[in-house]
């Protein structure tokens, strides 16, 4: 096994997941470790990521630097204790670095329809988690949330000192990730670093799905992503982020994805989520530059974690 320091991304296959695992092998210095249990992607998102990342390698390149290519992917339920200590176990104490987690279910009007599947599946998923980080000694986590956590926020952009106000349980359930990582943080000061992030998605009016329904309108050339990080109970970074309506995660996906395969959960199972159409998270090189602005963010959360240990 190599000696790169390994982060395990949970929804790595996602739209946001491919994201950051591709901005993590472009700093060529961390191993990825993929956990997805392909509910609302396919995993051959990673292969074309890890194709894209290889292509790029300098022709001189140590096997280290290939080594960062390559994708370890586990499909697995988050919702089952025993199956995320089956991945930690692999590495064992001490072995996985830092976690960014963004698996989750994320539409919002469905979250009405099943508030306690989306509790299960946020919540219950993200407690398991920190508690199976704990038992490996894993501190560092990056928490993807969603400006959801807002409600219909006052003003837009949305400063960050704006009270959490969620109308939705999909909101609600990032609303109880954030306060448990905070508690977590709060009775552990010196060990545990989070950076929190509250992504809003930018959507085309005519490609609204009910997992958007809180997407700004057409007159809303910015969209501002707050970020909050804290070390325990010291807040030690505080920016805002504006990225024009050409970058955002979004107007990026929506020429990246194409519909692949039929939804994952069959319609009348109502206990389980619908898939949004599921959906192949490809990056190509003639998109890198549209992301660039969203690499840099996640290049700079690295940065800084790596300055805090
Ligand atoms: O229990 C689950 C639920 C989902 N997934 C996976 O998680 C990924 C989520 O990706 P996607 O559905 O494309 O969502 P993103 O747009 O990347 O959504 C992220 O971005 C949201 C903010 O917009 C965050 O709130 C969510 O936590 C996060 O999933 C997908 O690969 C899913 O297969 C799992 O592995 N396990």
């Amino acid at each position: 096994m190599s000696n790169l320091p390994k982060i395990l991304v949970t929804g790595g296959s996602g739209y946001i997941g491919s994201h950051v695992i591709y901005t993590l092998q472009q700093t060529r210095r961390y191993k990825v470790i993929s956990l997805d249990n392909g509910h609302n992607s396919h995993s051959n998102a990673l292969d074309r990521v890890s194709a894209l990342s290889r292509s790029e390698l300098p022709e001189n390149a140590s096997e280290q630097e290939i080594e960062t290519t390559v994708i370890e992917n586990h499909s697995c339920d988050l919702t089952r204790r025993d199956e995320i200590r089956a991945v930690f176990e692999k590495y064992g104490k001490g072995g996985i670095w830092g976690v960014v987690h963004i698996a989750a279910y994320k539409a919002v009007g469905e979250s009405v329809e099943i508030p306690l599947t989306y509790y299960e599946n946020n919540v219950a998923a993200t407690l398991y988690l920190l508690q199976v980080m704990n038992e490996f000694d894993c501190t560092r986590i990056v928490y993807s949330s969603s400006a959801t956590v807002y409600g219909i926020p006052p003003t837009i952009p949305i400063p960050e000192s704006t009270r959490l106000k969620a109308d939705s349980p999909y909101g609600k359930t990032k609303v109880a990730c954030e306060t448990m990582i905070d508690d977590l943080c709060h009775c552990a000061p010196l060990s545990i670093q989070l950076y929190s992030r509250r992504f809003r998605r930018a959507v085309p009016q005519t490609n609204k799905s009910a997992s958007h329904s809180q997407t700004p309108t057409s007159k809303h050339k910015g969209v501002r992503i707050d970020e909050w990080a804290s070390k325990g109970k010291t807040t030690v970074n505080q920016r805002n982020t504006t990225f024009n309506s050409n970058t955002t995660p979004s107007s990026a996906a929506a020429n990246r994805l194409t519909a692949a395969g039929p939804a994952a959960v069959s319609p009348n199972n109502t206990s389980r989520p619908r898939a949004q159409s599921r959906q192949n998270h490809s990056i190509t090189r003639s998109e890198r530059g549209e992301q660039q602005q969203l690499d840099d963010e996640f290049r700079l959360q690295a940065y800084l974690l790596e300055q805090r240990t």
